[in-house]
């Protein structure tokens, strides 16, 4: 499990993480969440020992990354994927890491294996492209066999092929129990990869809850309507307290779901043509829940997780 308490990062005048508390499960894959510059990076560098929190406190298993006697075997990690730019093949580049830690080379060979790079193990890793890097940064993370992990933005400038790897990946790894924890700042990818969500704004937390939930209570649910009597429904389903505006496809009906729009038809003996329910955009209404940290930060739901 891993825990962020109270923790706060300034740098100079600028605060990067402002009294974030967070709790990450084991089993799960949580997905963290905020436009660029909210300070995912700076609390996974916390979380690492990379970087001191002004006040809070950081922890893995309970324990603080800089006391943790063999941290691989805790935690692995993922920060900056092209950081393993080396003119050392793959092979001998996980097996230096290995050995600092007291791992054997059957482990390198696995997790080589596991990522799939073992047909380019001895090639250079400078020459990787950047999804190679991501797979390579990925084995070192995994050699310790961490009971959690920690991604910082995996899937950026990766092809569909890489994406979907890493996504099933992080499932499996949550699937053996293990807690997942990777930032990203697009909202549609960790909604089909995440369990669980912590967003946060300008360095404070907006939402913690489940992804279900958070895409239940964010994204508007709306119901078009085609009618040859648009006015008179229209009035009618306004008399009932729904936001209906009128558009070049039909009636767009807020306040009111389908069934109940199609009972008050009926009733009025109003013809419909078309009734169809949708939800809008996830990313839209990510964009607007972070937009302002400080306005929108009692509006989401934060259960589970938060303490
Ligand atoms: N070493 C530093 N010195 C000064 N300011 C910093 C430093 N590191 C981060 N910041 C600032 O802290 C804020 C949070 O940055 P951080 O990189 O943690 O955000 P992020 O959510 O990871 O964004 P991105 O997705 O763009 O990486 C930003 O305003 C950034 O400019």
């Amino acid at each position: 499990m891993i825990e962020a308490k109270n923790i706060t990062k300034r740098y100079g005048g600028k605060t990067a993480v402002n009294d974030l508390s967070f709790t990450v499960e084991a089993g799960r894959v949580t997905g963290f969440l905020g436009p660029n510059g909210a300070g995912k990076s700076t609390t996974m560098r916390l979380l690492l020992g990379l970087d001191r929190p002004d006040a809070g406190r950081a922890t893995i298993n309970g324990v603080a990354y800089r006391d943790l006697a063999q941290p691989m075997r805790v935690v692995g990690a993922l920060l900056e994927a092209r950081a393993v730019h080396t003119g050392r093949s793959a092979y001998d580049h996980l097996l230096c890491l290995a050995q600092t830690q007291g791992f054997g080379k059957r482990r390198v060979q696995e997790v080589i294996e596991q990522v799939g790079l073992g047909s380019v193990m001895r090639k250079r890793a400078g020459g990787f492209s950047l999804g190679m890097s991501q797979r390579l940064g990925i084995a070192a993370a995994l050699l310790g066999d961490p009971a959690a992990l920690i991604l910082d933005e995996p899937v950026n400038g990766l092809d569909p092929e890489g994406i979907l790897w890493i996504r099933n990946l992080m499932k499996s790894l949550a699937a053996e129990g293990r807690a997942v924890f990777v930032s990203s700042h697009l909202m549609n990818e960790m909604a089909v990869t995440a369990d669980h969500l912590i967003v946060i704004g300008r360095g404070q937390l907006v939402a913690d809850c489940s992804t279900a939930e958070f895409i239940e209570r964010s994204t508007k649910q709306s119901v078009l309507v085609r009618t040859p009597e648009q006015e008179k429904l229209a009035g009618l389903l306004r008399a009932q307290g729904a936001t209906v505006t009128e558009t070049e496809d039909g009636l767009a009906v807020v306040g009111l779901d389908a069934p109940r729009i199609s009972e008050l038809a009926a009733a009025g003996n109003l013809a419909l043509h078309e009734l169809s329910t949708s939800r809008g955009s996830l990313e839209e209404a990510f964009m607007e829940l972070t937009k302002d940290a400080v306005e929108y930060d009692a509006a989401v739901p934060t259960t589970g997780g938060a303490k």
